[in-house]
């Protein structure tokens, strides 16, 4: 009888554990929703970065500019489509396949968001486009996009983009930055592996045609 009643106890005492657990977790959550909410909300997260709002290095000169995917220009869209196909449509073809409407529609969901850098002449010369997310769990920066044109690459821009995005994953309190690679892309992959340190993430699935990368922030929420 004795004995009964200290089982008892440990059992009761182990599903209150878990229930403790599974409070502790869904609370862990719901204040890494908020956090990617508040930092969705905001339209122009560059505001806070005013000496990041200008690229002037290796002849370039550059103005930089936050959007929404809804107060983002038809024009402007239009062009990071064009950008993006002339760019990736060969690598995609030998891997997933490219399909015109699938870009298009990825490019234009909802909370995405645009840092794009212009010329003198008020002429876009390159993008990335990104989300804040809870990604497995995680708030994060998800860099779905970084194309520049042929003229403007290789000049530390590409750098500069994703350092704005770590910037935000800061000021935002996301844990990280992920994007996506294919692995035939070596450009990409020199750029996001070799130049900036990322590293394969937690959640790449094994045997596929692409890669999901990460770099951390040292925050934890
Ligand atoms: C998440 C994604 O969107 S993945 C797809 C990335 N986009 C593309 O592949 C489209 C075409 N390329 C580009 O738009 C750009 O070249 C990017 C985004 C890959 C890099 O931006 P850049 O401004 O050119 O890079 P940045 O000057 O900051 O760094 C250059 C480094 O990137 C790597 N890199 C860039 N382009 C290449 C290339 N064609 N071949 C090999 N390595 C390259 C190298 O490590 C290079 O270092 P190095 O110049 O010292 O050799």
């Amino acid at each position: 009888m004795i004995v009964l009643k200290g089982e008892l106890w440990r059992k009761s005492a182990k599903a209150k554990d878990k229930k403790q657990k599974r409070k502790e977790e869904s609370e862990r959550t719901d204040r890494c929703w908020k956090l990617v909410d508040e930092a969705d909300r905001v339209e122009d997260v560059l505001k806070d970065f005013v000496s990041f709002k200008k690229f002037t290095r290796n002849g370039l000169n550059l103005d930089l500019e936050c959007f929404t995917s809804a107060n983002l220009d038809p024009d402007i869209l239009n062009w990071a489509f064009l950008l993006t196909k002339e760019n990736m449509q060969n690598q995609y073809e030998s891997n997933w396949g490219w399909n015109d409407k699938e870009k298009l529609k990825e490019l234009k969901e909802d909370r995405i968001k645009f840092l794009v850098a212009f010329d003198e002449n008020k002429k876009p010369v390159a993008f990335t486009s990104f989300r804040f997310d809870l990604d497995f769990g995680e708030p994060v920066v998800y860099c779905y996009e970084i194309q520049l044109i042929n003229s403007v690459q290789r000049k530390g821009l590409g750098k500069f983009l994703i350092q704005i995005l770590h910037l935000f994953a800061i000021r935002y309190q996301m844990h990280k930055v992920v994007a996506t690679v294919l692995h035939t892309n070596t450009a990409s992959r020199n750029f996001f592996i070799e130049k900036l340190k990322y590293t394969t993430d937690d959640t790449s699935p094994l045997d596929e045609c692409y890669e999901i990368i990460s770099k951390s922030v040292t925050q934890r929420n």
